[in-house]
């Protein structure tokens, strides 16, 4: 008998698709999420990352018994918000700000089937080294930062700026992987085969 549910990504993040091959699950189906990220005024960035994870989540279509799988990951340099840059010279500031400091990564995760909702964060602290202007305009030129929170990804060429984290790397990249098998499993996705 196969009472597998149906899987749905509320992502269109190519990392988070990646990362979830890693489990070895591979969803029924992919849905982008289309909802205004702008921070509400004040808005402290954890807060903002899991209101915007569940806001996803619950802007998808999908049937009651689907399961539908949404995140969020958020840049924080204190109180500040680092979304996507918009262009290679917002990409440029936002690295300028992050060099040489250390600065949270919160990756949000909402799972939802029907009215049902498994919500949880997790929060990295992550090191720049002090980046040259050869460094930080070198890897401006690999177009590595576009799409990304904070203008980088750990998982590209800007490891080469990060000597140290504190946390998850995967949650880092887009999906923290130890949290994300915890929720798919409390919403009754079978990730592990039982022996035979
Ligand atoms: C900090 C960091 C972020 N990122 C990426 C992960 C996310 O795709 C992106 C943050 O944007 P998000 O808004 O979390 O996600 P998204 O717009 O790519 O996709 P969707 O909303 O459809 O789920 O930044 C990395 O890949 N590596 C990193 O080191």
């Amino acid at each position: 008998m196969n009472d597998k549910p149906r899987l749905v990504l509320g992502s269109g993040s190519p990392r988070r698709l990646e990362l979830l091959a890693q489990l070895g699950v591979t969803p029924d189906d992919i849905r982008p999420p289309d909802i205004n990220e702008d921070p509400a005024k004040g808005e402290q960035p954890r807060p903002y990352c899991v209101r915007l994870a569940r806001e996803k989540a619950m802007a998808i279509g999908a049937d009651d018994d689907e399961i539908v799988l949404s995140a969020d990951t958020t840049v924080a340099l204190g109180r500040r918000i680092l979304g996507k840059p918009a262009d290679a010279g917002e990409a440029a500031a936002f690295l300028s700000l992050l060099s040489g400091r250390r600065h949270r990564v919160i990756t949000a995760l909402a799972v939802r089937r029907g009215d049902q909702l498994w919500e949880r964060d997790v929060v990295t602290q992550v090191k720049m080294k002090a980046l040259s202007n050869e460094e930080l305009n070198a890897y401006l030129a690999t177009n590595d930062w576009q799409g990304k929170a904070g203008g980088y990804a750990i998982q590209g060429p800007a490891g080469a700026f990060i000597p140290w984290i504190n946390g998850s790397f995967t949650a880092v990249v887009g999906l923290p992987l130890a949290e994300t098998a915890n929720l798919l499993g409390a919403a009754g996705y079978p990730l592990y085969k039982p022996a035979p």
